[in-house]
């Protein structure tokens, strides 16, 4: 009998064209763990603002990070999907899906059903838990798994911040630019509203609260995404030895005009240029893939903002994409 492994990730369009870009955008954001606002308001400003009008803007971007291999993020949740399963042998059945668009969880889920197996371990690919991302991967597979008759033995993956051979994969990828050769060092990580993270605060005591609520991880606060990503800052930076005025955690991607979790990466950029600071290296720990968010947004608006600023470079570490330290991780995780 053998024991099935869901990995899911986010997502991405199933070409760079206009259409399927607005396909991909439409499923995302209709999503209510994403856009977090009455069903009117986020069907009208989905359909009628978002799509139309960031769906070009987004094609044109998904063009520039497309390879003869596809999506980047889909391309190395492949990789790792086929690591994994190498890795674990045939005791293990390992599927990959997406989110939003494809592979779907619900083909993955069937070909883990007709597999046969005798237990279902899901792991959502977001290193810090938030609502939006590994909660909605859980929500959905919950509501698909509870129309089966026969339910079988199934456990699921919160968030890994602090896995050891995660933080080792990003700290090793950072060695190899010598950060000791860089003035300052960027943890930029995926943004979200606050409002998010205040309402994921069951507690109702710690987010947001106060200036430094999140800096340190506490009973309180230990699933909030922001403090769980300071947590993965402070580790990996502890592993390549830099001291805390090195490096600055700063949350990037921002969509909309409702505040999201501060400092934001741009306003980090301004202020550093300002003090004259001119080599950045840059590592995305909320991402276990190279995506758009870090390939695009990173490597090349980032870095044309900086340089704009009178920066002169911003270096992007790459994800844990297929290393092979990260696929003993996943092995840990799928271990459980
Ligand atoms: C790291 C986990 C992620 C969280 C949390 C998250 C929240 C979140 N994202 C948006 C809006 C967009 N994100 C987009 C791309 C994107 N987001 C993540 C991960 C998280 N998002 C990834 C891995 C990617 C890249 C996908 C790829 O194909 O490479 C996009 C699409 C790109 C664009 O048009 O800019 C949007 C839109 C919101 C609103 C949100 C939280 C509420
Ligand atoms: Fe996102
Ligand atoms: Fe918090």
């Amino acid at each position: 009998m053998k024991k099935g492994i869901l990995l899911v990730n986010l997502g991405t369009p199933d070409s760079p064209s206009v259409p399927d870009v607005r396909k991909y955008l439409d499923e995302f954001l209709m999503d209510a763990r994403v856009l977090d606002i009455n069903p009117v308001g986020r069907a009208l400003l989905v359909k009628s603002v978002i799509v139309p009008f960031r769906g070009p803007k987004s094609a044109k971007l998904y063009k520039e990070i497309w390879s003869e291999k596809g999506s980047p993020l889909l391309y190395y949740s492949l990789r790792q999907k086929e690591l994994l399963q190498q890795r674990l042998g045939d005791g293990y059945q390992v599927e990959l899906a997406m989110r939003y668009q494809s592979p779907s969880i619900e083909t993955a889920l069937a070909n883990l059903r007709s597999g046969l197996v005798e237990s279902i371990r899901v792991i959502p690919m977001f290193p810090q838990y938030a609502s939006a991302s590994s909660g909605s991967v859980l929500e959905k597979v919950m509501k698909l798994v509870s129309e089966w008759l026969t339910i079988p033995q199934i456990s699921f993956v919160n968030s890994f911040h602090d896995l050891a051979p995660m933080i080792d994969t990003f700290a090793e990828n950072a060695l190899k630019y010598q950060p000791e050769t860089y003035d300052h060092v960027l943890f930029s990580f995926h943004g979200l509203p606050e409002r998010q993270l205040a309402k994921s605060d069951y507690s109702a005591r710690h987010c947001l609260k106060s200036a430094d609520c999140c800096d340190a991880l506490t009973n309180e606060n230990k699933f909030c995404y922001s403090a769980q990503s300071y947590d993965t800052a402070r580790l990996i930076a502890q592993k390549l030895g830099l001291n805390r005025d090195r490096y600055t955690v700063c949350f990037q991607s921002r969509l909309g005009n409702d505040p999201w979790v501060k400092p934001y990466t741009s306003e980090v950029l301004a202020e550093l240029a300002k003090k004259g600071v001119k080599r950045l290296l840059v590592l995305c720990p909320a991402f276990v893939a190279d995506c758009l968010e870090t390939v695009y947004e990173v490597s090349v608006e980032y870095r044309d903002e900086f340089r704009h600023l009178g920066g002169e470079e911003v270096q992007l570490v790459e994800s844990l994409n297929d290393h092979p330290t990260w696929i003993e991780g996943l092995a840990a995780l799928a271990k459980g």
